[in-house]
């Protein structure tokens, strides 16, 4: 652990914790999250799925899970699964029409209840998606948890490549490593000519130096993707042939051969 960085406690029996980050919302996190979680479950990866976004969760949606999660004899939350993937979020704990206002203490209390009040064990891979920014949430998990890396989602715009570097500054900062960039709504097909419309620009290479980082996949913008997502069935089940399917894939062998890399270089050492 490199000096001055908080003490973290592992959760006992994940092996990985992968965040999913971006600086700008609405940017597809939960999007990616969700099909990079359900892509590692499919692999036959004891995958998890935790919705750190406290103000706005997704996952219910898009994961279709609406139940409020049993507790065990200790009190601990017990993940409800749904396509193979344990799933938690705070809206599951909380009424979904109802809006959250809460301070800062409040997030921390809220994410360490789903973090380490809940059942997530035995787990290969836990998966967090996060609130946009580089706020409480992200820094309550950099400091609480051994994190295995960060995976950065952004458009192909400036704005969004801009605070997607302050991101991956800030998990450096705490030792967490970038394992790569999501770029996603990169382009649209015309759906009279077929040419491909680069709606939000062309930016992401020059970040990329700047990030020091690779782009892990690049996904276009296209309305079968944002249908799944409000159906509640991730694209990667609904067109499980699609060349959405096979990048999600593709993303998920990525993460796997890098994680075993770290693993082995940390024996190494
Ligand atoms: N490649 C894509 N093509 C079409 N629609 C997409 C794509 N990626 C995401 N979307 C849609 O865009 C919206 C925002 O995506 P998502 O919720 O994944 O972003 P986010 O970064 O998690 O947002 P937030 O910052 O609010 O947490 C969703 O309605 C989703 O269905």
């Amino acid at each position: 652990m490199a000096r001055g960085l908080p003490k973290r406690s592992p959760l006992p029996g994940v092996r990985d914790i992968v965040v999913v980050a971006s600086g700008k919302g609405g940017v597809g996190k939960s999007t990616v999250s969700v099909n990079l979680a359900v892509s590692l479950a499919v692999m036959g990866l004891r995958t998890g799925l935790l919705d750190g976004d406290i103000f706005g969760p997704s996952l219910p949606l898009m994961m279709n899970i609406h139940e409020e999660p049993l507790v065990d004899d200790n009190n601990r939350i017990i993940p409800p699964i749904n396509y193979g993937v344990k799933c938690l979020s705070m809206g599951l704990l909380t009424q979904q029409s109802k809006a959250i206002i809460w301070r800062g203490p409040l997030v921390m209390s809220a994410l360490q209840r789903l973090l380490k009040g809940a059942v997530w064990e035995p787990l290969d891979i836990l998966i967090v998606d996060t609130p946009p920014g580089t706020g409480d949430v992200h820094l309550s998990l950099s400091q609480n948890v051994p994190l295995s890396g960060v995976i950065l989602v952004s458009t192909p715009q400036v704005a969004a490549l801009q605070v997607a570097a302050r991101g991956a500054q800030m998990y450096r900062t705490f030792g967490t490593p970038v394992l790569g960039l999501i770029e996603n709504m990169s382009y649209a097909m015309c759906g009279n000519c077929q040419s491909r419309l680069e709606i939000y620009g062309n930016t992401t290479e020059k970040y990329l130096e700047q990030i020091d980082t690779r782009i892990l996949a690049s996904l276009p913008l296209d309305g079968t993707i944002t249908g799944c997502c409000d159906a509640g069935v991730p694209v990667v089940l609904q067109h499980k042939t699609s060349t959405y399917a096979k990048r999600f894939h593709d993303l998920a062998q990525q993460i796997v051969k890098m994680l075993e890399r770290q693993k082995k270089e940390m024996k190494k050492e």
